[in-house]
Parts: C-alpha cells; structure tokens; sequence
C-alpha cells in the first residue's frame, strides 16, 4: 500500500538532506521518482541540503496542480513510484490534499518534508492539513540544538540580530548568527523562544557587568 509520510523537524535538523537521501536509497533500487520543492534558498526548481548535495526540482507555485501534473506524465507513459516534496509547510493545503489523493487512487508513495511551526510557535497551513492527512508524521531523528545545549523544538526569526514575533509567515532565510543579516533564523527550545533569548543576547546579558552590591 502507498503511503502519505510527512517527516518534520526544526530548521537546520536534516530534512532536505534526507529528501535527497531517500530518493537515492528509492532510485538506487530502480524505483522512479519525481522531485518537488518551493522557495528553497538555493533558488528556484532546486532541492538543496546545507550538507552541499543539490538536485534539480520542479518548482511547487501557488496554483501548481499535483494531480494534473502527475496524471498527465502517467498519461504520457511516464513511470511513477513515489514523489519527493520538500519545503511542504509552504504548500496549499489543498495542494497537501491532491497528495493524499495521489497516494489513494495512483498508489504512489509521497515523502514529504517540513517545519511545522512557523516564527510565531503557529503551524503552518500546509503542514497542519499534513498532520490531519499523513499515514505517518515522524520527527526526524537527529535533533538540531538550542544554545543551550537542549533539544531544539521552536524556530524563531530576527531581525537585525532581534528577535521577532510580528511580520509576515513567510520570509525565506537561514540560520546565521550575525547582527547585520537583516533577516534569519534560530532554533531554541520553547523555553528560550518564549523568552526571546538568543544566543546573541544570553552572551551580551552574561558578560553586563555584575550590579555593585548595596550596603
Ligand atoms: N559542515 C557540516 N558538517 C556536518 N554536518 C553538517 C555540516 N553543515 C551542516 N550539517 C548538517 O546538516 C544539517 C542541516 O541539513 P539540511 O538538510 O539543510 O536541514 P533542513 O532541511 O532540515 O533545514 C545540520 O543539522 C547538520 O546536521
Ligand atoms: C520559521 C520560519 C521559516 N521560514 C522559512 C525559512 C526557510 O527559508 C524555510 C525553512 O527551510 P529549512 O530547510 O527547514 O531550513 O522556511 C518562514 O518562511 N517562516 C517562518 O516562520
């Protein structure tokens, strides 16, 4: 039976890099897959992993109809196994809907991969309908790091080295440590994301200076 699997985690946990590897371990049995992916900060039509590995993609826009794209190469005589879907908070829940649906009438496996949180701590449409449909949503495995040295479970955004809590869900960037990066990202813990306590502003508040004792 295809399956609809969604496999999250934080910014800078590994995703991309096991979209690639998945469809490397799938290809290399001789399985035939078709690669898909938005806004990746590499560019457009491009999957990239901060590991440096890169493949080319078909870009998921707004009004991108997975059901007619894939009908239409079956209908072409194309083989079809499964789909690789990076970047999938940013798809239309409608478009998260089509998958499921090519899962259920085509019977091919779709891998997604997401972060579920946006800036704010709040899902992301598109990774909201995954949980709701997915066969399986797994966590991935190996756990990016908050400064602190907890597992990372939140994603926050600065601005100017600030971090922020208002602006527009989606502003595509890294994670970079650098005051004068206009936009990045961080991954905390929730107990440092509600805090809004960076690594940038836990080092500045342990080196002020100790108040001198009264008295
Ligand atoms: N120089 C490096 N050496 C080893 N691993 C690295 C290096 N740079 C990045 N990584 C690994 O790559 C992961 C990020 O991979 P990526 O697939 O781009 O993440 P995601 O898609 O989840 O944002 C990091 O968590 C780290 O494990
Ligand atoms: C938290 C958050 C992230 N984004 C963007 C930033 C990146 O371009 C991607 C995540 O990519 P990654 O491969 O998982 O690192 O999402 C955003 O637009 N809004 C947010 O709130």
């Amino acid at each position: 039976m295809a399956e609809l699997i969604f496999r999250t985690g934080t910014m800078d946990a590994g995703k991309s890099t096991l979209a690639l590897q998945t469809n490397h371990n799938h290809a290399a049995r001789g399985r035939v897959g078709l690669i898909f992916t938005t806004k990746d900060r590499a560019g457009e039509a491009v999957l990239s992993s901060r590991l440096g590995l890169t493949h080319q993609a078909v870009e998921v826009n707004p009004d991108f109809d997975f059901w007619k794209h894939v009908v239409q190469s079956l209908t072409a005589g194309a083989r079809i196994d499964y789909l690789i879907c990076d970047e999938a908070q940013f798809y239309a829940p409608a478009q998260i809907e089509d998958l499921a649906k090519i899962v259920d009438e085509l019977q091919i496996d779709v891998f997604c991969f997401g972060i579920l949180t946006d800036f704010r701590t709040k899902l992301f449409p598109g990774s909201a309908r995954l949980v709701e449909l997915a066969d399986r949503t797994e966590v991935l495995q190996v756990e990016a790091l908050c400064w602190c040295g907890k597992k990372a479970t939140h994603n926050a955004r600065t601005e100017n080295g600030a971090m922020v809590t208002e602006g527009d869900q989606v502003v595509v960037g890294d994670v970079v440590e650098d005051a004068d990066v206009r936009v990045a990202y961080e991954v905390l813990c929730r107990q440092h994301h509600r805090r809004a306590l960076t690594a940038a502003r836990a080092k500045a508040v342990s080196l002020a200076p100790e108040p001198l004792p009264f008295g």
